[in-house]
């Protein structure tokens, strides 16, 4: 790109001569003092990682190996209860007996690996793959509660609680965790990573969703570089600072509209039908509504009491990092242009803070870190019209993506969940029952399916809309 181009042209130059003077007063009594730096939460922008860790997660040391054998011997012979039939007596004595060493293992002491955050990680991805794997695997079980059995349940909340994070899969396990280097000698670039190294199905469908997660979240580094650059700018209020800024914004929106072609590109190598019928009802977790599976952990506190709904992209650090930096109103707390619909105020509000749980507690305190800035952007751009213009083209590359994600969710989720159609002699009998079960006990949805799906996607489109300002 040709340095001129990113340029402001002579009118946002003209503009930003008034709006510096105008600003001028406000920047000069909002001076930011020492501030910390991405590092200090955990956010690897040095290693050009972001939210990745700097290195591969090593394996748990030889005490720990019950674990690590679970795993490995899980990924060979369990799949999904649900699509097991009554003449598959092979898969369910596999099952049967795995479950069952599962439930005579010790309880492991987790002390000897606290400071290590690198084994922690480990530990908290080995029990959430197991116990997903442990209650998904039980055959014939559609609603009632399953135990997790103690072996699993207890050092589980023991790692969560360390690295504050819900005892469950989450984002971080399936995408930040979930990689080795092809080359260790080699840094850590999309092209010489390997995504996936534990998947449930192991189909390349689900490498491949995990892969397109994991290629935002490196995309988002160059957004976490930017958010950088500007809150260490010496100051808001300069003709310099001013330019810089709406070349901040504007790289951002092309990294936006990158994310977006990303995640379009995933329908070439992701199958809906194989991602609704064979990947994604691994990852649900406990239910929470009339209908499913609920889980209790075997000596463990109230289930009602913790977070275990599973992994989604809403937990990615990175989505809530532009959101943040945006000032996306997802609780409808502010008053803003055009008012929340009907729909809006029905749809699961608290939806986007309650995915914060899941995220590791650094990754957390970064984005209450960003939430708290001396220097928020909205305000910038709300009084300064020069920077106006390239902030409202960002939330406008947000809402974008939000409306392509919104059909692709339609595809991939809501789609699936009406499809009935299935050949007549389709092996896929045991599928095919569990349509037709989940179709008459939820009416056309299956867990963030269906209507609370659409509502909910709708509900951050619009509140991404509303962050928009409105020309004086
Ligand atoms: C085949 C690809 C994808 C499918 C089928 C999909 C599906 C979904 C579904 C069903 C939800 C609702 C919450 C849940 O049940 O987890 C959701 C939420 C979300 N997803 Fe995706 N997703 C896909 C890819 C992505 C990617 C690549 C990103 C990262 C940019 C992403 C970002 C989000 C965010 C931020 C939310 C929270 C709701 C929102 O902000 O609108 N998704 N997704």
């Amino acid at each position: 790109m040709n340095p001129i181009d990113l340029l402001p042209s002579p009118f946002y130059l003209f503009e930003s001569i008034i709006s510096v003077l105008n600003s001028a007063q406000l920047s000069r009594k909002a001076a930011p003092g020492p501030q910390p730096t991405p590092a200090d939460f955990d956010v690897n922008i040095q290693t050009n990682t972001g939210f990745l860790p700097a290195k591969p997660i090593p394996r748990l040391p030889e005490a720990y190996s019950s674990w690590e054998n679970a795993l490995t011997r899980a990924q060979q012979v369990l799949v999904l209860g649900v699509n097991i039939t009554e003449e598959d007596t092979q898969t369910r004595s596999d099952g049967e007996l795995w479950r069952a060493q599962i439930r005579a293992l010790p309880v492991l002491s987790t002390k000897g690996l606290n400071g290590d955050k690198q084994l922690l990680r480990r530990a908290h991805k080995v029990l959430a793959f197991l116990v997903h794997f442990y209650a998904h695997s039980i055959p014939d079980l559609t609603d009632g509660s399953v135990i997790i059995p103690r072996s699993l349940a207890t050092p589980l909340l023991e790692v969560s609680a360390v690295l504050r994070m819900a005892p469950v899969l989450t984002f971080a396990d399936t995408v930040l965790w979930n990689w080795d280097l092809i080359n260790p000698e080699l840094p850590v670039t999309i092209e010489n990573i390997n995504f996936g190294v534990e998947l449930f199905s192991g189909t390349e469908d689900e490498r491949n969703f995990w892969l397109g997660n994991a290629t935002v979240e490196l995309l988002g580094v160059e957004i976490l570089h930017i958010i950088n650059e500007y809150h260490h700018l010496p100051n808001v209020s300069d003709l310099a600072s001013i330019c810089k800024i709406n070349r901040l914004l504007t790289r951002l929106s092309a990294i936006v509209k990158r994310i977006e072609e990303t995640m379009a590109s995933m329908r070439e190598t992701v199958d809906p039908s194989m991602f609704y019928w064979q990947v994604r009802p691994w990852f649900n977790g406990s239910a929470t509504g009339t209908s499913g599976v609920s889980w209790v952990y075997e000596d463990g506190p109230d289930a009602s009491t913790l977070d275990l709904s599973g992994p989604s992209a809403g937990q990615s650090s990175i989505m809530h990092t532009l959101d943040i930096f945006l000032d996306v109103d997802f609780k409808l707390h502010q008053r803003r242009y055009p008012a929340p619909s009907d729909a809006n105020k029905r749809s699961d509000v608290g939806f986007m803070e309650r995915m914060r749980r899941y995220m590791p507690g650094e990754h957390r305190d970064y984005l209450s870190y960003l939430a708290n800035t001396s220097r928020p952007v909205r305000d910038l751009a709300q009084r300064t019209p020069a920077v106006k213009e390239p902030y409202n083209a960002l939330v406008l590359a947000l809402k974008k993506l939000r409306d392509s994600h919104m059909r692709i969710a339609c595809l991939y989720v809501v789609s699936m969940s009406r499809s009935t159609k299935v050949p007549p002699g389709c092996p896929m009998f045991a599928m095919m029952r569990r349509m037709e079960r989940q179709q008459s006990q939820e009416g056309h949805s299956t867990g963030t399916g269906g209507n609370s799906l659409s509502l909910l996607l709708k509900s951050n489109r619009d509140a991404t809309t509303r962050t928009a300002l409105k020309s004086n």
